[in-house]
């Protein structure tokens, strides 16, 4: 089901999606635009009646109660326009709100295969441009366009039966007119969708440059980058420039032949009037009938081109939105309650992040016991944090099995699975707010529990220090913090959760020896009803794990505690001969 849906023109399912939520509210706007419609045709017979009977027969009463009845019926066509705006802007507003919602949403649950290879700048574009397309685009459109219709094929039967020979001119000219608009239409179309997706480029280069910008500076970096953006300004301007040449073309042809129409009306309908074969009224009223089937037309020609452009929008949408959820959230959809954790085990677990690569991880097994501090040693690349991915799922293996007691993980609830894992890694996640909300994030903890965490992490000296304590802002991706206080400040938020199995992968790394020795004594204390995991290269972060697996080449080649593999003389060995030459 959710396939077909996926192969449907993202217009009709955008505006599927909108009639779903809203089928009242468009029954409701339907009825009063065939009755706004119906009542703007009236308004030429109205004219002519005036001109003709009133205005030419002398008659001050008919005059009066014309323009009454005129006056009456504008205000109540305002009226109802006015009603119609307010269902329109909310259908289309809300519309807009719940796409880019679930945009975010499905975000959240594709796999680390996505996340490896999004470009952010492309994604805000999305959100930002094409959302702000979308925003101004909705139901009111297709009900234009009924209308548009309609008034077009009643004015067309009042133009036939008016003057016949008049209207054969007046229409071989619309036909040079729709033509001559629908062609350029596509073309704006076209244009309008490559100026999209260059944009989008653009946003990636801007976007990398601004989320580093101290990392520019620091590596002078500034000019590759400038020089990549010029280059694709300057492309995109000459874009733009012939983009806003064609819809100018476009509006001055229109301009041309609607003069052209004008030209006609007026010089073969005063030359009939001259001759007796029509009346000055008549004339008015065919004039203001040709504008109700030339107007209605170039609408509908026009709001083709804002349906294309809201089409290629749609589609850059629905493509983040369709993107395949790969780790499916719900198998079995076992769920796992934290206090049932016991141990993690691989078992002959294979793995590669590309099918046709070589294996990252090769058949090995792993045991990670609950109250044990188990580590992982081994050079870089030989898949350590590989092994963290898996636990997490932000991949699924190749081959082999992972259990979290006897189910495999495969088998959990994604959620569920997730929310009984905390992993401190090297790029941390920090918000611009306070140090506090960003230890507690959004849970409930007193501040004797926040002021103990933050003694064990050694936070407490720097929120000593500081004039607004916890309450001070960190700046954006904690940029006011030391490399070492950003991850205090990330093991004390993990170390507040309830999480059974926490996972630090280099979590530790910008600290000194002494604070990091004195930080690892303190959190053993408090996790030793956990299932703790230590990825570090330096080795003396590891000294006390129960259980140390060295990784060579995606396989495990040695494994015990550190005086057993002290006594093995072996990679252990020779690694830590290596740290202390
Ligand atoms: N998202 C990814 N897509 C493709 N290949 C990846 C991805 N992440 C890691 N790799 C590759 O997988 C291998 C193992 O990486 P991993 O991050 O697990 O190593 P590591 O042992 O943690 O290294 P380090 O100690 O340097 O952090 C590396 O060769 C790396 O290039």
């Amino acid at each position: 089901m959710k396939h077909l849906e996926n192969k449907k023109n993202s217009v009709v399912r955008f505006l599927t999606f909108i009639y779903k939520n809203n089928k009242l509210k468009i029954l409701v706007s339907f009825v009063l635009v065939i009755m706004a419609s119906m009542v703007d045709l009236v308004f030429p017979q109205l004219t002519r009646k005036i001109v003709d009977n009133a205005i030419g027969g002398h008659d001050i009463n008919l005059l009066v109660t014309l323009v009454i009845l005129y006056g009456v019926l504008s205000i109540a066509s305002a009226c109802v326009d006015i009603v119609l705006e307010y269902f329109y802007s909310k259908m289309k507003n809300k519309s807009a709100v719940d796409l880019r919602i679930s945009m975010l949403k499905h975000l959240s649950k594709l796999s680390g295969k996505y996340y490896s290879n999004i470009k952010t700048g492309n994604l805000l574009s999305i959100l930002d441009n094409d959302m702000f397309i979308i925003e101004n685009f909705g139901t009111d459109i297709i009900f234009s366009i009924i209308v548009d219709f309609f008034t077009a094929l009643i004015a067309l039967f009042f133009l036939i039966r008016m003057q016949f020979d008049l209207f054969l001119v007046v229409i071989v000219l619309q036909l040079i007119l729709v033509v001559s608009q629908s062609k350029l239409t596509s073309i704006i179309a076209d244009k309008t969708a490559e100026v999209r997706t260059d944009y989008g480029r653009i946003a990636n280069i801007v976007q990398e440059y601004v989320s580093n910008i101290m990392n520019v500076v620091l590596t002078k970096s500034k000019r590759k980058f400038f020089k990549s953006f010029l280059d694709k300004e300057r492309k995109i301007i000459k874009k733009f420039i012939r983009l806003d040449m064609v819809i100018s073309g476009n509006v001055a042809i229109a301009r041309f032949v609607s003069a052209l129409i004008t030209i006609a009306i007026y010089g073969f309908g005063g030359y009939k009037i001259i001759k007796g074969k029509m009346t000055l009224g008549e004339l008015i009223a065919f004039q203001e009938y040709t504008g109700m089937l030339i107007g209605p037309c170039i609408n509908i020609i026009r709001s083709n081109t804002r349906i294309q452009q809201a089409k290629v929008s749609l589609d850059r949408i629905y493509s983040v939105i369709d993107e395949e959820i790969c780790i499916k959230v719900d198998n079995k959809g076992l769920r796992l309650n934290n206090t049932d954790v016991d141990s993690i085990i691989f078992k002959d677990v294979s793995f590669s992040y590309n099918s046709n690569e070589e294996k990252i991880l090769k058949s090995i097994n792993l045991k990670f016991k609950r109250g044990k501090t188990t580590a992982l040693v081994g050079g870089s690349g030989c898949g350590k944090s590989t092994i963290v991915n898996l636990i997490y799922r932000l991949w699924d293996l190749d081959d082999g099995h992972i259990y979290i007691n006897d189910t495999d993980i495969r088998d959990l609830n994604l959620l569920s699975l997730r929310k009984n894992i905390c992993v401190v890694s090297q790029d941390l996640f920090l918000l611009d707010d306070t140090i506090r909300n960003n230890i507690v994030l959004d849970n409930k903890i007193s501040d004797e529990k926040l002021k103990n965490i933050c003694e064990l992490t050694g936070l407490s000296e720097l929120i000593d220090s500081l004039k607004l304590g916890l309450d001070t802002v960190i700046g954006e991706r904690g940029v006011k913090l030391s490399g070492g206080q950003k991850q205090r400040l990330a093991i004390a938020r993990t170390l507040l959760s309830e999480c059974p199995i926490i996972i630090f992968d280099e979590a530790t790394s910008a600290l000194d020896n002494i604070s990091q020795k004195s930080i690892i004594r303190n959190i053993k204390e408090i996790v030793e009803d956990k299932i703790m995991i230590v990825i570090a290269h330096r080795l003396s972060t590891i000294d006390d794990a129960d259980l140390i697996y060295v990784l060579e080449d995606g396989r495990v080649v040695e494994q015990g505690n550190k005086d057993e593999l002290v006594n093995l003389k072996g990679k252990y060995f020779q690694y830590l001969s290596e740290a202390e030459s």
